[in-house]
C-alpha cells in the first residue's frame, strides 16, 4: 500500500509528458516485479499505423525516447495480439512471448483513440488483483495525461504552445551537443553539407490580416486551424510542430539533410498553396529555417526569423534557408533587430 501511494504521488507531481511516461514505468516494474515495461506510442505515418516506444527498462534503469537516437517505431501489424485488443475495444490482452513469458498490452484509451499503450513483461501470470491494480494505475496515468495535453497545447489548433516550445527546444538543444568547433561549423554553413542535421522553421500564413478583415476573426480562426492540420499532415510524428502565436507556427525537423529539409517545408508550403480553403479561398505561407547548431536558442530562433522576413520581403509563398541567404550576401550573418524576444 505504502508504495503503492508513493509512486501515485510520484506520477502525479510530474509536469511533462516524458517524465510521467518513466514514472509509470518505474511504477509497473516495482509493484508488478516485471521484467520488462515499455510505453509505447501509436502514430499514423502514409496512412499506416506504427507503434514505437517511448520509455522502457535498459540495464535497470528506466530511459526515454528522447534520451536515444530517432526511433521510427514499427508497423501495428507486427502486433497482431495489439491489433485485436484495440479492435475489440478491450483494456487489455494477454499473450505468451518467445520465451514462455507473459505479456500484458494496454491500450490507453482517450475519447476513443488510442494514442498511446503499455505492455508490461512479467515472467509469471498475472492474478486478478494484479490485473486490477495495473488497470487503476493506469487511470490515474490516462487522466494525468489529459491534464498535461491541456497545459501543453494551443485551444484553437490543438498544437504544441509556445510554452511547450521553450522547454522541448531547450531539451533538443542539450541533446544535441555535436563536437563541432566555430570553423567546421562555418565550413559546413559554406559547404551546405549533405550532413543529417536538425532544422527550425517559422511558418507565417501570408497577408492573414487580409483574410480577417474581408471575412472576419471566426473566418482567420478557421484558416489557422486548417494551416495547422497541414502542418500536422505534412511533417512526421518526430517533428514537432507548435503555434508560436497569431498566424506564427515553429516547426522542428529532425534528422533530416538540409536537401530533404527544404523539400519537406516546400512540400507543407505547396500543400497549403494548393488547399481550398472554405469561403476563403487561396491562403500562403512564407517559410524561413535555419540549422539547429550549438548556439544559443535566442539565435537560432533569430536566424529563422531573418529567412522568413527575407522571404516576406521577397515576393512571399516560398522557403528560405538563412545559411544560404547569408553565403549569397543576401543576408548578413547578425541577429535582426526584428527578432522577437524569445525566453
Ligand atoms: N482570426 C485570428 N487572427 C489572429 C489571431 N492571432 C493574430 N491574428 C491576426 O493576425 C494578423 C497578423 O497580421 P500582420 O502581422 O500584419 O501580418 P500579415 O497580414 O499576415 O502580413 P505578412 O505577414 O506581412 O504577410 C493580425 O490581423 C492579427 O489580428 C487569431 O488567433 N485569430
Amino acid at each position: 500500500m505504502q508504495a503503492l501511494l508513493k509512486h501515485l504521488v510520484d506520477i502525479t507531481c510530474q509536469r511533462d509528458h516524458t517524465l510521467l511516461d518513466t514514472s509509470i514505468v518505474s511504477a509497473l516494474r516495482e509493484l508488478v516485479g516485471a521484467s520488462q515495461v515499455r510505453v509505447h506510442e501509436l502514430f499514423r505515418y502514409r496512412d499506416e499505423l506504427f507503434v514505437r516506444p517511448r520509455a522502457w527498462v535498459r540495464d535497470d534503469q528506466v530511459v526515454s525516447q528522447e534520451e536515444g537516437p530517432d526511433n521510427h517505431g514499427e508497423p501495428i501489424t507486427n502486433y497482431p495480439s495489439l491489433v485485436e485488443c484495440i479492435k475489440q475495444r478491450k483494456n487489455h490482452t494477454e499473450e505468451s512471448g518467445p520465451g514462455g513469458e507473459h505479456v500484458l498490452w494496454l491500450p490507453v484509451w482517450l475519447n476513443d483513440k488510442v494514442n498511446t499503450c503499455l505492455e508490461v513483461i512479467n515472467p509469471v501470470p498475472y492474478s486478478g488483483d494484479t490485473l486490477r491494480m495495473i488497470e487503476g494505475i493506469l487511470c490515474v496515468y490516462r487522466n494525468y495525461q489529459n491534464i498535461l495535453d491541456y497545459s501543453e497545447r494551443d485551444s484553437l489548433t490543438g498544437l504544441l504552445n509556445r510554452k511547450t516550445f521553450d522547454e522541448k527546444f531547450s531539451r533538443l538543444l542539450a541533446a544535441n551537443v555535436p563536437e563541432a568547433t566555430p570553423q567546421d561549423q562555418e565550413e559546413r554553413r559554406l559547404q551546405c553539407s549533405p550532413e543529417i542535421g536538425q532544422w527550425l522553421a517559422v511558418v507565417d500564413i501570408d497577408h492573414f490580416k487580409r483574410v480577417n478583415d474581408q471575412f472576419g476573426h471566426l473566418y482567420g480562426d478557421e484558416v489557422l486551424i486548417l494551416v495547422a492540420n497541414l502542418l500536422r499532415q505534412s511533417f512526421r510524428s518526430q517533428d514537432r510542430v507548435f503555434r508560436f502565436g497569431g498566424e506564427e507556427f515553429v516547426v522542428l525537423l529532425r534528422s533530416t539533410t538540409l536537401d530533404d529539409a527544404r523539400k519537406i517545408f516546400d512540400r507543407f508550403r505547396a500543400n497549403v498553396e494548393q488547399h481550398e480553403f472554405p469561403q476563403v479561398g487561396r491562403v500562403t505561407v512564407s517559410v524561413g529555417f535555419a540549422s539547429i547548431s550549438t548556439e544559443s536558442p535566442v539565435m537560432i530562433l533569430g536566424h529563422a526569423d531573418q529567412a522568413l522576413y527575407y522571404a516576406k520581403a521577397n515576393g512571399r509563398n516560398r522557403v528560405c534557408f538563412y545559411d544560404e541567404l547569408v553565403s549569397s550576401g543576401e543576408l548578413h550573418s547578425e541577429v535582426s533587430n526584428v527578432t522577437v524576444e524569445f525566453f
